[in-house]
């Protein structure tokens, strides 16, 4: 058994069926494959794309094809029926498995926060948007005692459908919920998952299974799940991954020995680290704006390019996390994951092509091209109690899951650099909080001045009056618009600022998906490039380990802040320093 290089003809087809032939003599090999996959059909539509496909001739003789983007981990032995004859012509009907395989997603943790707010609400839309197999089942996983219709009952209840789309609401979600089971059991018990899987095999009925498993738990019991559901619930013949919930650990020792523990029991490639900033429809469209647009690409530089701010801010506190959030504070929740993986997107090199692992190898680049943050460039905060308007807003330290002298910060702002001949010099300033005055997260770039711009004196003194900034508005209200001088019309000669704006809303009718359904389908789909890889997080963690332990060593304390405020004034001073104002308080 080996893989060889093979081209499949197929006749692009919009429907789940068509023919293809083979002069394969293998049965896993890389096909070159013309082909529209309803399921793929939002990245690939018709395009020709470079698929694998795994064949397996099943024991009543029909075969069945396993396609996915990149290479499988179905152990090769597993395919020894499948083994198409040396030298032949194969031609065979490929029907997307329609009857022969199916996807079991368990979603371990089925009883806690995300998982209803996120996690099964997304698995519906994508069932509602006819993006799930034909045959898939969902299963809820956690301790606490449910019969199946009391967790159809607790899901129903944040299941939405599309604003643009209502037709048949009510009976695609009665549909979905039949199709949602609950198994109760204990994170640690291989015997539980035993009664999970076997549970499982009933649901998938002989057919060709795949398992997925999103661990929706705290991270203290990550291991013992991943232990007992790849020993006691790993699929037989198909694939089994795992998405992991972030935090990936709390600094450099400990991500590196949560992955060592994963590892013993999960090869990389089964591994899906999710963050979901990345599955966020402007963080995606990052690439596409810069690699496909002549005018920005160019323009992506030291050269031209003053500093990039990273800003994420959210208008309401810790309430209700605030156990977990003490554990981490800001910067692990937020700067060195989420923003860090925009950073990385934003400024690393042209991949060599769009697949996984060329874009991951861009961005690991670009991460260990960075100084590790200094204490100096960092500035923390945290908010305190706050009455506006006759209501009292509460300070981190009145939940009552934190320590009253908790210096855990719920505002940070740092600056970064990249020691590289792209961006040598420029700041890229970060700044992230809870119970601030509003909720966004955007991108902003600003760009250098005009050399001898003629209209200097139409400016006055202000100089970020007279350059141009472009912003990225990852939420809400997405957008990406771009600042420029604009003559005022009449007879004079008055300059002002103008947007030209690209507005989500107005220019497109449909609503946008929520981050965690792109990557849950990227995850059935064997799609990583929106996942960590291990050597991402290392260098993600070495860029942010020093200054932690620096913080905590030293005991910092955070600036105050009230509540529902534009967080500490430190952060003014910090962008001061590399002459930057930042974009959001203009
Ligand atoms: N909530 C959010 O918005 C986000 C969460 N995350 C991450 O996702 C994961 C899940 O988050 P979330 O749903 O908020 O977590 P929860 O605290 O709600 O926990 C999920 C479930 O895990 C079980 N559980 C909780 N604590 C323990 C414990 N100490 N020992 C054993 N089981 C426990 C509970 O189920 P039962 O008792 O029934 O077994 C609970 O319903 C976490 O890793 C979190 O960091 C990431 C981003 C955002
Ligand atoms: O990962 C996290 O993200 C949320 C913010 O996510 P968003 O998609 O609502 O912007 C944040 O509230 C939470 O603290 C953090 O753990």
């Amino acid at each position: 058994m080996y893989q060889d290089m093979v081209t499949l003809y197929s006749s692009p087809s919009t429907n789940c069926s068509g023919a293809f032939s083979s002069y394969s003599n293998s049965s896993i090999g890389f096909y070159n494959y013309h082909y529209n996959f309803p399921i793929s059909s939002r990245k690939f539509g018709s395009h020709k794309i470079y698929l694998q496909i795994n064949a397996v001739r099943m024991q009543d003789g029909a075969v069945v094809a396993q396609p996915s983007k990149t290479q499988d981990e179905t152990p090769l032995k597993k395919l020894k029926d499948g083994i198409l004859s040396k030298e032949q012509k194969h031609t065979f009907d490929f029907d997307c498995n329609k009857d022969k395989s199916t996807v079991s997603i368990t979603v371990v943790g089925a009883s806690g926060d995300l998982a209803k707010k996120k996690i099964f609400p997304a698995l519906f839309a994508l069932y509602y948007e006819g993006c799930l197999p034909e045959h898939f089942t969902i299963f809820g996983y956690a301790r606490s005692k449910m019969t199946d219709d009391e967790l159809r009952n607790m899901v129903s209840k944040t299941l939405t459908c599309r604003i643009d789309k209502r037709e048949n609401c009510g009976e695609k979600m009665e549909q979905f919920l039949e199709r949602c089971f609950y198994h109760s059991g204990q994170y640690d018990s291989q015997e539980h998952f035993a009664e999970l899987d076997k549970k499982l095999k009933e649901h998938e009925a002989g057919r060709f299974s795949n398992r997925l498993f999103y661990l929706s738990i705290p991270p203290n019991i990550f291991i013992n799940a991943v232990r007992c559901a790849s020993l006691s619930a790993s699929s037989a013949h198909g694939w089994t991954r795992v998405i992991v919930e972030k935090p990936f650990g709390r600094d450099s020792e400990s991500s590196a020995a949560l992955t060592g523990a994963l590892k013993q029991y999960l090869k990389e490639d089964q591994i899906f680290r999710i963050d979901h900033y990345l599955g966020k429809e402007l963080v995606e469209n990052l690439s596409v704006l810069r690699f496909s647009n002549l005018i920005f690409e160019p323009l992506w530089s030291r050269q031209y390019i003053r500093n990039v701010q990273f800003i994420f801010s959210e208008d309401f506190g810790t309430e209700g996390r605030g156990g977990y959030f003490d554990h981490y504070g800001i910067i692990r929740d937020i700067m060195q994951n989420h923003l860090l993986q925009i950073l990385a997107l934003f400024a690393m090199e042209t991949p060599v092509s769009l697949d996984a692992e060329d874009i991951r190898n861009e961005k690991v680049k670009v991460l260990r091209s960075m100084r590790p943050l200094q204490l100096d460039d960092v500035i923390v905060g945290q908010y305190k109690s706050h009455t506006k308007g006759g209501v009292n807003y509460p300070g981190y330290t009145d939940d009552k899951t934190v320590p009253k002298d908790s210096l855990t910060p719920t505002f940070a702002a740092a600056a970064l650099f990249i020691d590289n001949a792209r961006w040598d010099g420029v700041p890229f300033l970060m700044k992230a909080g809870k119970a601030l005055h509003t909720r966004s997260a955007e991108i902003r770039v600003q760009f250098r001045h005009v050399p001898g711009n003629l209209y200097n004196k139409n400016f006055g003194s202000d100089l970020d009056q007279a350059t141009n900034e472009l912003v990225i508005r990852v939420q809400p209200d997405e957008a990406i618009y771009l600042k420029i001088n604009n003559k005022v019309p009449g007879l004079g000669m008055r300059l002002d600022r103008s947007n030209l704006n690209l507005l989500y809303s107005a220019r497109y009718a449909k609503e946008i998906p929520d981050a965690y359904e792109r990557l849950l389908l990227d995850a059935i789909e064997g799609e990583r490039r929106l996942f960590i890889r291990s050597d991402e997080l290392d260098a993600a963690w070495s860029l942010f380990t020093p200054v932690l332990k620096e913080l905590e060593h030293k005991k910092i304390v955070p600036e105050s802040y009230p509540y529902g405020s534009r967080g500490p004034i430190g952060a003014h001073y910090l962008a001061a320093r590399y002459k930057v104002r930042w974009g959001d308080l203009a």
